[in-house]
């Protein structure tokens, strides 16, 4: 079976993939300090208490954070007994180079996103990842990721407010009832929730005008379906996107290696 392992800066995510179907799909914080040794007792646990059958025989990584990849390979090397393969790196094929400046390095999840994006929905497509960072994936015509946009996350942008503004409370990104909100909170909900729903959909607006061909938007990452509730953009929200890309680029692998 294979482990596909995506990790964002905020959280990382392992899924099982059997072949048809992901058996379990575990959430970890993002941290560079973890050991192979730490991230093996969490999956076993996991495995154990939830009595998933699984028996790790390949696996795949996409990491926006460099450093993490050297204990997630020693992970994969030492318990598992194979080497993963990590997307972005040389040896890691994508069905689609990208098409950008270069020696500019695209986030591998964005690369990932772009893969599965085509996989579901063919090319002209817009993919929206609500990561720490928000992301604007361009797909073209034949697949290639050629570029996008790159916007402060929600959550950050609520965490630069309370850590500038002495009076700002921390507060989690909820949909105020209205713009107009009568205590703190509430204006600052709406100055986040608000501000977004504008951001997305005038950012949709001016890819689209840049582009001969209409394009498709679709969404992906934790905050997607709460955006969603507030917007008529999103064709669909899909949270198992980034690894459906991963399997995709897994399979993609193996047969150029078979070949
Ligand atoms: N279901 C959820 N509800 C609320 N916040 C969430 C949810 N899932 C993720 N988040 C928050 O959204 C942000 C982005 O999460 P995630 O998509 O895991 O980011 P990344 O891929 O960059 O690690 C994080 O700040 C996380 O705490
Ligand atoms: C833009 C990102 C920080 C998003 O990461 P995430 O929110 O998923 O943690 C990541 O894709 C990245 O580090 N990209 C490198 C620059 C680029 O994609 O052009
Ligand atoms: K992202």
């Amino acid at each position: 079976m294979l482990l596909a392992i995506d990790c964002g800066n905020t959280n990382t995510v392992f899924s099982i993939w059997d072949g048809a179907q992901f058996r379990a799909t575990w959430r970890i914080a993002t941290d560079h300090k973890r050991t192979a040794d730490e991230y093996f007792v969490w999956f076993s646990s996991l495995l154990m208490l939830t009595k998933t059958e699984a028996h790790i025989t390949e696996a795949i990584i996409s990491s926006t954070v460099p450093r993490v990849v050297f204990n997630l390979r020693v992970l994969c090397n030492r318990y598992f007994d194979c080497r993963p393969i990590v997307v972005g790196k040389p040896e890691c094929a994508l069905p689609v180079a990208p098409r950008v400046d270069q020696g500019t390095t695209v986030g591998p999840d964005r690369l990932v996103n772009t893969v599965a994006g085509f996989d579901r929905h063919g090319g002209n497509l817009i993919v929206v990842d609500f990561g720490t960072a928000t992301t604007f994936d361009v797909v073209d015509v034949d697949g290639a990721y050629i570029g996008g946009v790159i916007a402060p996350g929600v959550n950050l942008s609520l965490e630069a407010l309370h850590m500038a503004a002495a009076a700002l409370p921390h507060i989690d990104i909820a949909r105020p009832h209205s713009a107009i909100g009568t205590n703190t909170v509430a204006c600052m909900q709406a100055g986040v929730y608000w501000g977004y729903i504008g951001l997305v959909e005038g950012i949709v607006r001016q890819i689209r005008a840049e582009r001969e061909n209409p394009m498709m938007v679709i969404a992906t990452g934790g905050l997607a379906p709460l955006f969603q509730q507030g917007t008529e953009l999103f064709h669909s929200v899909e949270d198992d996107l980034t690894m459906h890309g991963l399997v995709l680029i897994h399979r993609h692998n193996k047969e150029l290696e078979t070949a």
